[in-house]
């Protein structure tokens, strides 16, 4: 049988995979790109991207109907048909453009998921390819709930794609996932309930701070059960009966839909990884700092799909630009991190760069917390919004800022001031005499520290 060769064979069409593969196409090496879904990744398909489209709609009905009787007459309606439709001029460019960058490179384009014959070659689309360098860039899928009644859940695809937001929505996981769209449908009109094993969402964000966005979510009409372990769903005739076990006792509730956001797991199920000696974990394929496997040195791994690091879209181009390098230089760049902000989009948002109090009082001998909930500041008050809050840990004797932690209407954005402030090790004292803009959100940091 014919075997076709390339210098570099990357499965994965997502911020990783893309980044690998233009740049050693542009390099002059023969590439080749697997994915078996739409070219374009998670992010534009189906992940940032277009929940940022929708999110903006209810953003703007939050902003008016915050100032409804203060300039703004009426609460505005938000037309999810149309919104959809809006969301789609976005989405639907993202394959055809992201194949035609990929041709216009002279890399060949595979639509089917290859898997391991050996350490070096694959299988795709009944052809035999070797490379002398592939790279996993398979990103995350959803994790699988195993109880009866599964194969009703919807993913975050599905809530993505909704035509028609129905009338009540259960979200199981009050992770990033559902907490973002569970407010979204909640400003839609959907009446929402988020269903979650722990005591309480967001468990990487500051517990503070969560508590507040816990309390504004429910004033939104969202109700939380915490501490639940969902037990079966079963159809009626409408609606979805769920049954679930809290405080020992089973119980049931009624909803249009359920949405499993309970995590997302590494998507690596289809490659036959033993069948090419790649090792990997529950948290996904074991790389060095070269992002190299861990077991073979044909092949890397990068973006979600490594066990390195957060996953989050700007990590995962940086971990595809490193293994990029390393491919064309042979392994030089070893993976260092730089500070890295994270934001859930609800309203407020929550955001948060550096480490967190707990971590900053183990390290450092004394530590200056600077925790106050603000919603009397001007910003807050302009917009009629009832959330602001911040944290802002440093160390007490060198003053460097360590830690922030944001609540608020613009948290997303005011964060990444913080992530260049704790990057560059600038202490509180020079972030007071920094001159911002005024009236702006910018502005409020120098009064947080
Ligand atoms: C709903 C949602 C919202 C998100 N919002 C944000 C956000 O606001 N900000 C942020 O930073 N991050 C966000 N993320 C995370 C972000 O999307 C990921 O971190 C990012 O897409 C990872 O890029 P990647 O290239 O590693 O993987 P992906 O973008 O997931 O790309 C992997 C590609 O591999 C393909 N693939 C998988 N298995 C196979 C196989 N066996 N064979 C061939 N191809 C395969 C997939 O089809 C996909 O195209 C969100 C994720 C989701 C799901
Ligand atoms: N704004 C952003 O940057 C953004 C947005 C969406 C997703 N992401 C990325 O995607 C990743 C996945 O997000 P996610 O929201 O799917 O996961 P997550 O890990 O943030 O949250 C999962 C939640 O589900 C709960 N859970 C798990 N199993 C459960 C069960 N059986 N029953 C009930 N609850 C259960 C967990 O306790 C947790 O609260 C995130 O870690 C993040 O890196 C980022």
């Amino acid at each position: 049988m014919e075997v076709k060769n390339f210098d570099v064979f990357v499965i994965g069409s997502g911020s990783a995979g893309q980044t690998v593969a233009e740049t050693c196409a542009k390099n002059g090496l023969t590439v080749a790109v697997a994915d078996n879904r739409a070219f374009g990744g998670t992010c534009a398909n189906r992940g940032c991207d277009p929940k940022k489209v929708l999110f903006s709609a209810t953003e703007a009905w939050e902003s008016t109907t915050n100032l409804n009787g203060k300039g703004i007459a009426g609460v505005p309606e938000l037309n999810w048909g149309k919104l959809q439709k809006f969301k789609r001029k976005f989405t639907k460019l993202v394959p055809p453009g992201t194949e035609s960058r990929f041709n216009d490179l002279g890399i060949v384009l595979y639509h089917q998921s290859p898997e391991f014959i050996d350490e070096q070659t694959l299988l795709v689309e009944g052809k035999t390819v070797r490379a002398n360098n592939i790279v996993v860039a398979t990103g995350l899928q959803p994790r699988r709930l195993n109880f009866e009644g599964n194969n009703l859940l919807k993913t975050s695809d599905g809530f993505l794609k909704l035509k028609k937001l129905p009338k009540s929505l259960v979200f199981i996981g009050a992770g990033y996932i559902g907490m973002e769209f569970a407010q979204m449908a909640a400003r839609a009109g959907s009446k929402v309930i988020i269903l979650d094993r722990g005591n309480r969402p967001l468990k990487s964000f500051d517990t503070d701070l969560v508590s507040h966005l816990t309390r504004a979510s429910e004033q939104l009409g969202i109700q939380f059960l915490f501490n639940s372990e969902i037990k079966k769903i079963k159809k009626l005739r409408k609606n979805l009966k769920v049954s679930y076990i809290k405080d020992g006792k089973e119980q049931t509730l009624k909803s249009r839909s359920v949405f499993n956001t309970a995590g997302r797991v590494p998507a690596i199920t289809d490659l036959n990884l033993e069948k090419g000696a790649v090792a990997f974990s529950k948290k996904g394929i074991k790389v060095n700092e070269y992002l190299q496997s861990t077991t073979n040195p044909n092949v890397y791994a990068c973006g979600d799909v490594s066990n390195f690091g957060m996953p989050l879209t700007p990590l995962s181009g940086l971990q595809g630009a490193i293994v990029a390098e390393n491919i064309l230089q042979g392994n030089k760049k070893k993976i260092r991190t730089p500070m890295t902000p994270s934001a859930v989009f609800t309203l407020p948002n929550l955001a948060s760069v550096g480490i967190s109090e707990e971590t900053a009082k183990r390290r450092y001998k004394e530590v200056e917390v600077n925790y106050a909930s603000v919603p009397k500041w001007f910003n807050a008050q302009r917009i009629n919004a009832r959330a602001y809050v911040y944290k802002i840990i440093s160390n007490k004797r060198t003053k460097v800022i360590v830690g922030a932690h944001l609540l608020s209407p613009n948290a997303a954005e005011t964060i990444n001031l913080f992530a260049m402030a704790i990057q560059t090790g600038m202490t509180t004292d020079v972030l007071q005499r920094m001159i911002f803009t005024y009236p702006s959100w910018g502005n409020d940091i120098k009064s947080m520290v």
